[in-house]
This record gives structure tokens, C-alpha cells and sequence, in this order.
């Protein structure tokens, strides 16, 4: 195994964790309630995470809390008086996704005191993991963007640094093989020649076209490597990064409206192609090309061929867990179990949020990691529906979720040198955006043999699907269904990928929209926003800030959108803009007023 050179201190292991993310639980069944003391409580905790993971060297100054270890419960912070009516955090953040622990983390490291609350046991959310059998499963994606030694946009590895972690990576040779309609069966290499050379063998007459569309991404990509990444709701640093560089800021200014599939079609007319750019942007907006914002695209695009797509050692779990402990050695907290319920508004201000348990807890900042619908739907009660969020929900509605599949097979099934990544459309690119129509599936053992049993890879498969399709079931009619959808997906990958595969299962669990739901708390179990038509590119997505005086939000409903790097941008936002706000960093409130109304009035060109 080729492991990255540049990322050494520490290797994660989960051999000491036995938490589960059940994705096989219908909320109806109690077998699979998570089992909380073995992970949460408070006297395993300290073992859970190997020492010498994080360096302590960027320790802040003024701490005020020392935590020698990463997991709180409820009932320790309030036996240590940490919390307290009267006694105040700078901030709070609701949810521990990438999102919200990038930016308690942040402001954490610029010395403010953050309270993470998560309804979970362990933190990360969709990038979370559980396991089962012997084998580590990551609850969501196993490609990650920004992960390199690289340039500016290596987010989740800034990210880690900031609190003194690193976590040891394997690069992945391809980010992704497509296995498309008209036997198209594309590698995207890490090396972008070959990359443009498979693609161009199967479109030789579209050379040039190819050849210019992607060269449009490398030139946002390149404007956006350039910057130095923090809120572009803060005028101070938005202005001066357009005095240092105007060309490349300009360069952003002019594409932030425009989507990829109406770039393509300037230089690229076969409809074959047209369809292949399509489900290159499928994977990284759930939608096609034309609803796909030009710079997201841009940066997925590139950034697999500029710092390439690397894993984590011991699973993407590492990362939330890593943040979490940096949180923790900044003198920090994070409380599991902590279902927030509501956040307290007083004169119009939100400054403190309450638990299902009925305890409560006060801050000048209150950062919602919880998706707009849930944060504005379900935890702000008895507040009208801002104006921003409405122009939000108009633009934006839920994107589906996901059906689920984690399998462990037996290592044999699999030809010599499988690919880690694959897309599946087997006939017909009409049902790429259908439910159950494009099959997604990582094989991270590829990279990464130590996540399962010897002899035993990971397939961990995934499909979108709806709420909808799963809701009015019977126990008996919903555990015959997700069998029925598993069975026909398995036999979609028997045919094209891998004969026999199922007669290789040694474990096997489907997980569905109300399994996303329940364990990742986003309503009908989203993925994230998807434009309801075609979007003027990322204009029309929210910041950081809200209509609630005090209250922020963070993650993938928030710009620039869905993804792990993403929610990380929106986690650096957000800290500068909090940081700016509760005098951590430096603020013009003139300029302040100026800029967000004026950013409010381009949001409603949307
Ligand atoms: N769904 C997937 O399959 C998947 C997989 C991998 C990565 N991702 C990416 O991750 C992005 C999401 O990251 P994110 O940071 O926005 O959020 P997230 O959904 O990953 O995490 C949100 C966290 O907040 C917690 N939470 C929500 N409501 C809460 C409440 N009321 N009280 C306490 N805790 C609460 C949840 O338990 C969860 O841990 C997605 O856009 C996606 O691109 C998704
Ligand atoms: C303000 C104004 C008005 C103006 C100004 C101008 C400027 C300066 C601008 C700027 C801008 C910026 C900076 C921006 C930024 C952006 C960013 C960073 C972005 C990012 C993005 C990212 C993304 C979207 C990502 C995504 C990803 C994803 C989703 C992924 C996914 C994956 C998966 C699903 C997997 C697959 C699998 C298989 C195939 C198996």
C-alpha cells in the first residue's frame, strides 16, 4: 500500500470504538438502538481517541475550561458547571457534521469558547462511521475532495492543522470510474493527461471541445487556489482580497452566476458527451449540468487532478473524530446525546438553545449545523419564516436522499485491480436523475484493507430515493422493500461489475431515507439543497448569517452547498464571520451593513 508521505503524525484506529450507525434500523426497530454507554460514557471516554493524535503546541492562551478528554455527557458538563443560565459560550454550535466542527474549531483556535452540542454519540454526521462484523463502514461518502498538501482549497487538511491533527492518507489512483450507457467506461485518473486521453479516445471529434471545457474549470479553479479562503460576508477581507487579486476575483465575480452544463454546450454538441458531463456534475450537485453551479463544478473537477482525491487511514470517521478532539484541546466542549429541540430567542435575538431534556444552555452566538429546513422548521418556534429563507426555499428544495447498501463480500469477487470508486448507468441516460437509477459504489478497502476482516472487501453502494417511497409501510411491507430495492441493485452489479457478487455476501445491511433521517437528524433524510429550476449559479445560496439576529447556520444548505469540502468552506465562513462579529477578529460595522444588504439584494437576482 502507498501511503502519502506528507501526512504522518498520526494514524486513527477504531479499534477501540464499538459504536453503531444502524443503517439497517427502520425507525421502527429497537434492535438496533444505538448502544450509548459504550461509546458515550464518561469513564471510556479519554481511551477513545489514540494520544499523540494532535499536537498540543497550538493550545490557545485564554483557556477557561481544560478538557482532558473529548466526550462529555450531558450530565458531566453540567456536574463541572460548564453551563449555566448566566454563564455564557461565544458561541454554540448545533451539530457536529464536518460543517459545524470545522467551525467551532476555527473559532476555537482564534480563542473563542464553543460549545458543540450533538444529538449522536459520536461526532460527524453523514461523514461519521459505525461498525459491525469487523468491518468499518463510513456512513456516507468515501471520496474526499481537499484533502492533499496542496495549495489553498486542501480545506479538511487546514482544517486538522488548525488544531494540531494529521491523519496519514493513501491517494487514490482514480476518483471515480463511470460505467455509462453505449459501453462508456470512463476512468477519471488522477493525472489529468491520462484522464483527457481516455475521455478523448471515446470522442475524438470533440477533442478541442473537451479540451476547452475543462480548461474553463482549471481557470476557476486557479482563481480560487489563489485566495486566501475565509468569510465573503466580511467586507474587510473581501475588499482587500479584491485589491491583492482583482483578476482572480473578478474571475469569480463573473462565473458565480453561470452553471457547467451551459459552458459545455458553447464548446461540446455530441449528446453522448453532453451526458457524460452531466453525470460528472450528478456526483457532485445530484442534479445535471445545467442546475450545476460552474464554480462547484470547477472545484471538484480539477482539485482530483490537483491535490487528488485521498483516504484517510482507518476511515473518514477519523476526521470528525480528529476535529473533535482538537475542539476538546483548545479548550473547547463537545456534549453527546444532546438533542437540541429549540433555540431560545429573547428580543429577537438567539442566545441560547434548549435539549429535549429540558436543560438549557446560553451564548452570544448560536451556529446551526442542522439543515435551513430544520434549523428555520423545526427549532425556531413561534418565529415567522424570515424573508432570506423564503427566497432560499423558493430557489432551493430538499435533494432526495439515499437508499443505502453496506456489504462486506468476500475478497475473491473482486478482478485485480478494481477501482475504488464506480458510477453505474447501465442503458439509458434518461434515468441518471431517477430514483435508483445511477448507482454509486466505493470499495474503500481498496485503499484501505484494514477496514474489514482479512479476506473481505467493503462495498458500500448507494442510490438516491425518496422519503416519500418509504413512508405508510408496514414493519413487514418496509424490511420486503428495502430486500426487493437491495436485491435489484446487487443483481445491476452482478451483470455489469462483478459475477456472482451475490453469492460473496458475508454481511449486509440497506439503509434508507428514514435510517438517514433518524441518525443524521435532516429532514426527509436530504442529501442537501438542489435548485428547484435552473439556478443563476451559487448566487441564490445563503451565507452564514440569518435573519435571526445572533444565529448563523453551516453546512451543505448553506453556500457553496453538498459536499464534505463544501461544508467545510461554509465552517470557515462562518467562524470568521462569528469571530468578526463577537470582536475576535477585526469588523467595520458600517461596511458590515453595507455589504450584507447588498449581498441580500444579488441573492433575490437568484
Ligand atoms: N448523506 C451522505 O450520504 C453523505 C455522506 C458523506 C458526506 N456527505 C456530505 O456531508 C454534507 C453534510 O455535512 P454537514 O456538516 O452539513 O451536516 P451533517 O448532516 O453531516 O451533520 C449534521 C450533524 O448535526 C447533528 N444534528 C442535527 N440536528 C441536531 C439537533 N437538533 N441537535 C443536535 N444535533 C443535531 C446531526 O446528528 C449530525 O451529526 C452533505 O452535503 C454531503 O455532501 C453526505
Ligand atoms: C461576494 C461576491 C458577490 C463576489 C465575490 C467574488 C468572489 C471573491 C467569489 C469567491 C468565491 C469563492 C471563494 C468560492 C469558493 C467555492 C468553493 C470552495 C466551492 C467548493 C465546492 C465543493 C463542492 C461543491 C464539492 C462537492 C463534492 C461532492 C458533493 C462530492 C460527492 C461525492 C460523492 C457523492 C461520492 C461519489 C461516489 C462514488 C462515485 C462512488
Amino acid at each position: 500500500m502507498i501511503t502519502s508521505p506528507f501526512l504522518s503524525l498520526c494514524r486513527h484506529s477504531f479499534s477501540h470504538t464499538s459504536h453503531h450507525f444502524p443503517t439497517g434500523a427502520a425507525s421502527q426497530s429497537s434492535n438496533f438502538l444505538p448502544k450509548f454507554q459504550s461509546f458515550a460514557s464518561g469513564n471510556h471516554a479519554g481511551s477513545e481517541f489514540p494520544s499523540g493524535s494532535c499536537s498540543n503546541s497550538l493550545r490557545r492562551k485564554r483557556v477557561s475550561v481544560v478538557c482532558s478528554k473529548s466526550i462529555l455527557t450531558v450530565e458531566e458538563v453540567a456536574e463541572r458547571g460548564v453551563k449555566g443560565k448566566g454563564e455564557e459560550f461565544d458561541a454554540i454550535v448545533i451539530g457536529s457534521g464536518i460543517g459545524g466542527l470545522v467551525a467551532g474549531t476555527q473559532l476555537a483556535v482564534k480563542g473563542a469558547r464553543v460549545l458543540v452540542l450533538e444529538k449522536y454519540v459520536i461526532p460527524g454526521g453523514s461523514s461519521g462511521f459505525y461498525q459491525r462484523d469487523g468491518y468499518t463502514f463510513d456512513v456516507g461518502s468515501s471520496v474526499m475532495f481537499g484533502f492533499s498538501d496542496k495549495g489553498n482549497l486542501n480545506l479538511i487538511t487546514q482544517a486538522l492543522e488548525a488544531v494540531g491533527c494529521q491523519m496519514q492518507v493513501v491517494p487514490d489512483p482514480t476518483t471515480v470510474h463511470f460505467h455509462l450507457p453505449n459501453n462508456l467506461s470512463v476512468r477519471v485518473h488522477k493525472e489529468y493527461d491520462k484522464f483527457i486521453d481516455e475521455l478523448t479516445s471515446y470522442f475524438p471529434h470533440e477533442k478541442e471541445g473537451i479540451l476547452k471545457f475543462y480548461s474553463e474549470c482549471w481557470k476557476i479553479f486557479n482563481a480560487l487556489n489563489s485566495l486566501e479562503l475565509k468569510s465573503l460576508e466580511e467586507p474587510l477581507y473581501l475588499f482587500g482580497q479584491f485589491f491583492q487579486k482583482p483578476v482572480e476575483c473578478l474571475t469569480l465575480a463573473y462565473y458565480l452566476p453561470q452553471n457547467a452544463g451551459a459552458i459545455a454546450r458553447k464548446y461540446i454538441k455530441d449528446p453522448n458527451l453532453l451526458s457524460f458531463i452531466d453525470a460528472e456534475c450528478f456526483i457532485v450537485s445530484t442534479v445535471n449540468a445545467i442546475q450545476t453551479p460552474m464554480i462547484n463544478a470547477s472545484m471538484v473537477l480539477c482539485d482530483r487532478h490537483f491535490g487528488g482525491i485521498n483516504y484517510p487511514l482507518g476511515g473518514v470517521g477519523g476526521i470528525a473524530k480528529s476535529l473533535a478532539k482538537g475542539l476538546v484541546d483548545q479548550g473547547s466542549e463537545i456534549v453527546y446525546k444532546a438533542n437540541v429541540t429549540g433555540i431560545i430567542i429573547e428580543q429577537g435575538k438567539a442566545v441560547g438553545v434548549r435539549l429535549a431534556d429540558g436543560r438549557e444552555f446560553f451564548a452570544k452566538t448560536i451556529i446551526s449545523n442542522a439543515t435551513r429546513w430544520d434549523t428555520f422548521g423545526k427549532l425556531l418556534k413561534g418565529v415567522p419564516l424570515p424573508k432570506e429563507e423564503e427566497n432560499f426555499q423558493k430557489v432551493y428544495v430538499k435533494a432526495p436522499s439515499f437508499l443505502s447498501i453496506h456489504m462486506g463480500v468476500k475478497a475473491e469477487i473482486l478482478p485485480p485491480d478494481t477501482d475504488c470508486h464506480h458510477f453505474v448507468l447501465e442503458s439509458n441516460w434518461s434515468r441518471l436523475e431517477d430514483p435508483y437509477g445511477s448507482i454509486f459504489l466505493s470499495i474503500p478497502t481498496v485503499l484501505d484493507s484494514s477496514l474489514a476482516p482479512e479476506g473481505r472487501h467493503i462495498l458500500h453502494i448507494f442510490t438516491t430515493s425518496s422519503m416519500e417511497d418509504w413512508e405508510g409501510l408496514s414493519r413487514v411491507e418496509y424490511e420486503a422493500k428495502k430486500q426487493l430495492v437491495a436485491d435489484e441493485i446487487i443483481s445491476r452489479l452482478e451483470n455489469k461489475l462483478f459475477p456472482g457478487l451475490r453469492s460473496s455476501i458475508d454481511f449486509i445491511e440497506v439503509g434508507t431515507p428514514k435510517t438517514h433521517r433518524r441518525y443524521l437528524a435532516r429532514d426527509k433524510g436530504t442529501y442537501g439543497p438542489m435548485p428547484r429550476g435552473t439556478p443563476k449559479g451559487l448566487l441564490g445560496m445563503p451565507f452564514n448569517t440569518t435573519g435571526i439576529d445572533g444565529l448563523y447556520c453551516v453546512g451543505d444548505s448553506c453556500f457553496p452547498g453538498q459536499g464534505v469540502i463544501a461544508v467545510a468552506f461554509s465552517g470557515v465562513m462562518c467562524a470568521h464571520r462569528v469571530a468578526a462579529d463577537i470582536g475576535l477578529e477585526k469588523k467595520s460595522p458600517v461596511l458590515d451593513s453595507m455589504l450584507l444588504r447588498l449581498l441580500g439584494w444579488i441573492r433575490t437576482m437568484a
